[in-house]
């Protein structure tokens, strides 16, 4: 479970006031709203990667407000499926295990069976420049999931695929829940993708955040 409380956020002349919500263990949630609302500045700060002015942030039973990035059991796929230019789809995918000391071996293993689960093992030693847009995205979603994070945050996974791989990309996505045991966060313009893929989804409007049923937009 996930339960922002009172979070507060500045950044330059944006802020958020008193942002309050949950999140329950395993639900697929999305979140929605305008551009420029502040839904990538929620995830990030959630992830650790922005700072929160003042308020909380829990995972379980953990207040991880202050913790840093990779103490937080949060996994991360940015916008079109950012990855490390210059190596190998194994490596990309075995990062996060390799700065967690990770052996070797369980690394290895750990990136085939990913490899496996994503329809990627032929891709393992190609180095990641050259991959198509639906390749990368399923590189980088392998690579967010791959130190067995609680939480994944998807930000707009879809956008940038042409209509085939989109289709590809949403049975991966709604397989999620089945395949790991993972709440996710997903960022989108799309109702199509909030309902096909929803449990809740959290709409920004105005600095608040409202909770809605993917019925409900
Ligand atoms: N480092 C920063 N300094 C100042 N302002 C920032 C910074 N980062 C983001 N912003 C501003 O904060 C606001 C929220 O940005 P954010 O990226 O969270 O919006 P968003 O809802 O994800 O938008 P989009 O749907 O276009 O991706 C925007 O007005 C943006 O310009």
């Amino acid at each position: 479970m996930i339960v922002c409380v009172n979070l507060n956020i500045e950044q330059g002349d944006f802020s958020l006031t008193d942002v309050n919500f949950e999140i329950n263990k395993g639900d697929y949630v999305v979140l929605m709203g305008k551009t420029g609302c502040g839904k990538t500045t929620v995830m990030e700060s959630i992830c650790g990667l922005r700072q929160i002015k003042s308020g909380e942030i829990w995972l379980e039973e953990h207040n991880i407000s202050a913790d840093m990035p990779a103490k937080r059991e949060i996994g991360y796929v940015p916008q079109d499926g950012v990855l490390f230019k210059h190596m190998t789809v194994a490596q990309n995918i075995g990062f996060a295990l390799k700065i967690r000391k990770w052996d070797k071996h369980k690394i290895k293993e750990r990136v085939n069976e990913l490899a496996q689960v994503f329809g990627i093992d032929y891709l393992l030693d190609r180095e990641a420049h050259d991959l198509s847009g639906g390749e990368k995205q399923r590189v980088a979603l392998a690579r967010a999931l791959s130190f067995y994070p609680k939480v994944i945050c998807l930000d707009e996974p879809l956008s940038a695929l042409d209509e085939h791989t989109k289709d590809d990309m949403f049975n991966l996505l709604s397989s999620l829940k089945q395949n790991f045991d993972v709440t996710v966060l997903h960022v989108t313009h799309s109702k199509t993708e909030a309902v096909k893929l929803a449990d809740k989804v959290l709409k920004f409007k105005n600095g608040e955040v409202k909770e809605l049923q993917p019925t409900e937009l």
